[in-house]
């Protein structure tokens, strides 16, 4: 079955609507880093920013989190904000915080009106996802539920499944991350991303990651993935490049493919 995909719109945004966007991340430890993360970021146009807010020492304190929030806010305008604590088990930075205490900083992170997209890992329990998805819509902010692999990339009917899966939970943007080790799984994954493409109503997002990846992150869309991350000062996973250096490339294959048609 071909189903046409679904774009959404965040902060007049399109994201899902045929034209590749380019999200950066920050992954400063306090305020002070990741305010000049921003600045250095800013002038390079990301069409996203993500905090990676696993990165920043004070998790604890939702204060200091919502104060930096507050921070970011303030210099970004109209940019987009994802705010993502990735759980160690998918790749990210050791916190001190419980599933609870997660799920408690969520809540007051969406109701602070100071993001727009929230990512949880499509692994975690379904009640905590189902309790997300309600917060996120109360409070306006889009849910993207993710799946990371950093030890291989599975068979594509797997991968399918996330992204199927992902959209059954709730997700407003699905997206899997995976790590190739052969150029069979840079197919496998673009495979996926592509026959999902067709199928799902909402979104996605796919990569493969390490430099062996790198096809992917730079031509993804050309196969349905709507967001591809870059680095704008420091990047937050293996196989980033530089976001002049990605835009410069996709523009290329953009004007030579024909517009970014698939
Ligand atoms: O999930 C993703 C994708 C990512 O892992 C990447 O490979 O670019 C980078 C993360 O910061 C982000 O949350």
């Amino acid at each position: 079955m071909n189903v046409s995909k679904r774009s959404i719109t965040v902060k007049g945004t399109i994201i899902g609507g045929g034209i590749p966007l380019i999200c950066t991340p920050l992954i400063g430890m306090d305020q002070d880093q990741i305010l000049s993360e921003l600045q250095n970021t800013l002038p390079k146009a990301p069409d996203l920013i993500e905090w990676r807010a696993d990165f920043f020492s004070h998790l604890p304190n939702t204060d200091a989190v919502l104060d930096t929030l507050a921070g970011i806010q303030e210099t970004i305008a109209q940019t987009p904000l994802l705010f993502t604590v990735r759980s160690q088990r998918e790749g990210g930075e050791p916190i001190a915080l419980s599933e609870s205490d997660k799920l408690m900083l969520f809540e007051k992170v969406c109701g602070s009106g100071g993001i727009d997209l929230i990512d949880y890992e499509l692994v975690n329990e379904k009640e905590n996802i189902h309790h997300l998805s309600r917060v996120a819509e109360e409070a306006g902010v889009r849910l993207i539920l993710s799946y990371h692999n950093f030890e291989s990339t599975p068979v594509s009917s797997d991968i399918l499944g996330k992204l199927l899966e992902a959209e059954s939970r709730g997700a407003d943007i699905a997206k899997v991350a995976v790590m190739p080790h052969s150029s069979q799984d840079l197919l496998t994954l673009l495979q996926a991303t592509l026959t999902a493409s067709q199928q799902l109503r909402i979104p996605l997002i796919t990569m493969s990651m390490g430099g062996l990846g790198t096809l992917t992150r730079l031509a993804g869309w050309m196969f349905g993935s709507d967001v591809t991350f870059a680095i704008g000062k420091q990047g937050s996973a293996p196989g980033q490049i530089p976001i002049e250096e990605l835009r410069e490339v996709m523009q290329s294959i953009q004007q030579w493919a024909g517009g970014g048609q698939t």
